[in-house]
């Protein structure tokens, strides 16, 4: 087994599918990033959600806006849907996994609110049910997944933002999920402080 020649072609294919995204990415991130900052402005908050990796991506955002990501500005409104082990465990163990993220949207989003649903396959049915929910509370949904979308591509409307990885491995979809939520970060730094 050649460990170094699988850790360059990682590194090699982790870099090519980000230069390869980006043409694609850009101006999705960039829209994404505009909704997400005229709802922090008008005093909305995004909620964030995802399972695994995902779960993990959706509280490093969350911790970016609430805390700071590169510049200093006050903290923002975010909250990861994947953080309270009581409320998780009650809600799966009372109703049902897929619904542990959208009783939670239901619950605590208002109108104007932005949910980050993050999924590289698209098809997790806690994301979905997250989405339905969304809507149904007049909360715009940013979709961050890869694998073409699955189901999750067929159930947004026409004023959400919908950042599909054109990828099929879920560690390099995942990897250049966590470049957009950096660029989400620094466009919505950038967009509330007004720089040039
Ligand atoms: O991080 C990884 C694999 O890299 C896994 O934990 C992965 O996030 C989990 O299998 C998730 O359950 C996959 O869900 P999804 O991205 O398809 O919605
Ligand atoms: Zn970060």
């Amino acid at each position: 087994m050649d460990l170094i020649a699988r850790i360059s072609e990682h590194f090699g294919d982790s870099a090519r599918l980000k230069m390869d995204a980006m043409d694609a990415l850009a101006v999705p991130i960039a829209l994404a990033a505009e909704h997400m900052s005229e709802c922090l402005l008008a005093d909305g908050k995004i909620l964030s959600c995802g399972n695994g990796g995902s779960a993990a991506d959706a509280q490093h955002f969350s911790s970016e806006l609430i805390n700071r990501f590169e510049m200093e500005r006050p903290g923002l409104a975010a909250i990861a849907l994947s953080t309270d082990s009581s409320t998780l465990t009650s809600i799966a163990n009372d109703y049902d996994f897929s619904q542990i993220f959208s009783k939670q949207v239901t619950a605590l989003g208002h109108a104007g609110d932005v949910l980050l649903a993050i999924s590289t396959s698209g098809n997790s049915r806690n994301v979905i049910e997250a989405i339905r929910a969304a809507h149904a509370r007049d909360m715009r949904v940013v979709a961050l997944t890869g694998n073409g979308g699955g189901q999750i591509d067929e159930l947004l409307r026409d004023d959400d933002v919908h950042i599909c990885v054109p990828a099929t491995s879920t560690a390099r979809i995942q990897e250049v999920h966590l470049l957009t939520i950096h660029c989400l970060c620094d466009g919505i730094d950038c967009l509330i402080l007004g720089v040039e």
